[in-house]
């Protein structure tokens, strides 16, 4: 039995056999096939007893809605779909729960749990990190009705925060711009374990640069960044608590015996300074005590948080002090974070401080030392510091990027199109939750500036749309909307990411660095109107004419016809 085989890896369980070709667990050891809803269960038990449980479903996973009020979305999430597939085998003691659980169930029905794994399941998918849109099919599931029907919940589980976050990450890098460093600080903030780990790694992709989350940078090598507290800096009272006051230069030629000297002398200079008269006068030197001790810890990295007792009297002329020490000694220092107050003012201030001591002292490069800003920081308040012109280099965001504030759920869902090679499609009141039936194939086509123009899915046995070919692309439900396209490149977007038994080659699941280069390459590919934040305009979602006429043959088909008295 496969869980026989287990073995421990970097602390990710490793299933050695044929099935799997040593694909890793999920990263989160809760995803078994008991995640999932009660009600996938009843009715696998109900397909099982009817003798249905064997045939052959396809079913789709798309979203209906892009979120935050954009037009894109980010599809992520899919690794863990394969790494949960790829290890799909219940155990001894999950049966024994689910048979207690469902006391009305026959034992068969037990048996045939035991004896499934995902070895007759296909998967295809669009590539991780790649820009997508409404309805459109993010993942095709086939295989036996019963167990598709179980992979319904975890499934959309692992696709709907990830690529939610990935998004809300990407929509932050739109509005900071490309020079801006961005810095995932969530962790303390996120829904649980999952949520900090989920959105550290969905985050990178969505194009942050570095988490301050110390796990996901084990986990998945991405960068770690981390400043210090306003707790480092209160605990101080005053610099009679600095123990060794030694620090040795940074190319090891000799050592001042009294860093905490060379500090004050630099405070006083500044004090003296004519440019600076009025500014601030006495600062505060517990503060400063905090101040030189980091320094002394980490005089390579030195950064200080500079809002304790007031950012322009204080954190600025003890922050310049000590890196003005550091520079004596040949080291340069990091930076300063600013965590309240007005963000736009206080980075601008800071930029002049920094540029004229740059000028006093002749220190080059110091005008441009690391402006690092956080609090409460979202999408709209990055745009807001654009407007009114900043100085930050780098911000620390969490609460609002982790949570998803702005929209708590993407609403992915997953629909039976075709069963027994039999289209299904399931109706609504509501047009746009009308499914789109079949096992369909899925293009984005690309016009001649480069751009992707419109994504069209079509019948699996139409023939795919050609460069230069003039294909005509409808809107799925309103007649009228309809325009021809001929697209100069054509990239078919689902992928088999998990063969099954059909002996297709399996696409392999690329480095997260990789799915991170890809998203950035397919957001740089926008056209900027599908970008934009206030009234974007919406990519355009097509089918066939062919599936055209048979949604509506088979919508017509299935709607019953009312009567009126
Ligand atoms: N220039 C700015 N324009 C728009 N929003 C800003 C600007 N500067 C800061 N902000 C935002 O305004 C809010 C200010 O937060 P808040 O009112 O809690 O005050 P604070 O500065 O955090 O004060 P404190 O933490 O000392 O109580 C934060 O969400 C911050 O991101
Ligand atoms: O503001 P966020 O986007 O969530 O970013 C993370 C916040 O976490 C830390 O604050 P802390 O836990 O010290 O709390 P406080 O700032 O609310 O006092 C840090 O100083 C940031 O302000
Ligand atoms: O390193 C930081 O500055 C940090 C980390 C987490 C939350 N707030 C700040
Ligand atoms: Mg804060």
């Amino acid at each position: 039995m496969a869980k026989e085989k287990e073995k421990e890896n970097g602390g990710l369980v490793v299933v050695e056999d044929g099935l799997n070709n040593n694909i890793k667990g999920p990263t989160n050891p809760m995803v078994t096939p008991l995640l999932t809803d009660l009600y996938q269960f009843t009715m696998a038990y109900a397909y099982w007893r009817n003798g249905k449980h064997l045939e052959r479903a396809v079913f789709d996973l798309f979203f209906r809605k892009n979120p935050f009020g954009g037009e894109y979305t980010i599809f992520a999430g899919l690794e863990e779909c394969i790494r949960f597939i790829a290890n799909f085998k219940f155990t001894d003691e999950e049966i024994t729960y689910l048979r207690s659980t469902l006391p009305a169930c026959e034992d068969g029905f037990f048996d045939y749990l035991r004896s499934i794994d995902c070895s007759d399941v296909e998967v295809y998918a669009v590539t991780e990190g790649s820009v997508v849109f409404p309805k459109m099919p993010l993942l095709r599931v086939e295989g036996p009705v019963a167990l598709v029907q179980l992979l319904e919940t975890p499934f959309v589980n692992l696709i709907n925060y990830p690529s939610l976050v990935a998004t809300n990450a990407a929509r932050h890098r739109f509005v900071a711009g490309k020079s801006k460093s961005l810095l995932e600080f969530g962790l303390r903030r996120a829904q649980g374990p999952d949520g900090g780990i989920s959105a550290s790694r969905y985050c990178y992709i969505g194009g942050f640069d570095a988490t301050s989350n110390v796990e996901a940078g084990m986990l998945f090598g991405i960068p770690l960044r981390g400043t210090h507290s306003h707790a480092y800096v209160s605990s101080f009272m005053s610099l009679d608590e600095i123990g060794d006051k030694s620090l040795r230069t940074c190319n090891g030629s000799g050592t001042c015996e009294d860093f905490v000297k060379l500090v004050q002398t630099w405070l006083n200079k500044l004090q003296c300074l004519d440019s600076l008269r009025g500014v601030f006068g006495e600062t505060n030197q517990s503060e400063l005590a905090a101040f030189t001790s980091y320094a002394l810890a980490f005089p390579n990295n030195f950064l200080a948080l500079v809002d304790t007792y007031d950012v322009m009297r204080s954190g600025i002329p003890n922050f310049c002090a000590v890196a003005l020490a550091l520079n004596d000694l040949g080291y340069k220092a990091a930076g300063i974070r600013l965590d309240s107050g007005d963000l736009a003012y206080l980075s601008c201030e800071t930029r002049k401080f920094f540029s004229l001591i740059e000028k006093e002292f002749e220190v080059p490069g110091f005008g441009k030392t690391t402006i690092t800003a956080s609090n409460d920081l979202n999408e709209e308040t990055l745009d807001a510091l654009n407007k009114q012109g900043h100085e930050v280099d780098a911000f620390g965001i969490g609460t609002y990027l982790v949570t998803c504030y702005a929209q708590a759920a993407l609403g992915c869902v997953f629909k039976l199109v075709e069963i027994n090679k039999q289209p299904r499609i399931k109706l609504s009141e509501d047009v746009a939750k009308v499914s789109i039936p079949c096992k369909k194939r899925c293009y984005r086509l690309y016009g001649r500036e480069g751009y992707p123009l419109v994504d069209i899915m079509t019948g699996g046995n139409e023939s795919p749309p050609k460069v230069a070919e003039r294909i005509l692309c409808r809107h799925p439900f309103t007649e009228s909307k309809r325009a021809y396209v001929v697209p100069q490149h054509v990239e078919e977007l689902l992928k088999c990411y998990w063969p099954g038994n059909s002996g297709k080659a399996r696409e392999k699941l690329p480095p997260l660095k990789e799915i991170r280069d890809r998203c950035m390459q397919q957001l740089d590919l926008m056209r900027p109107d599908h970008m934009r934040r206030l009234n974007p305009t919406p990519y355009k979602v097509s089918v066939s004419a062919k599936l055209y006429d048979f949604i509506h043959f088979l919508w017509l088909n299935e709607a019953p016809v009312g009567e009126l008295e």
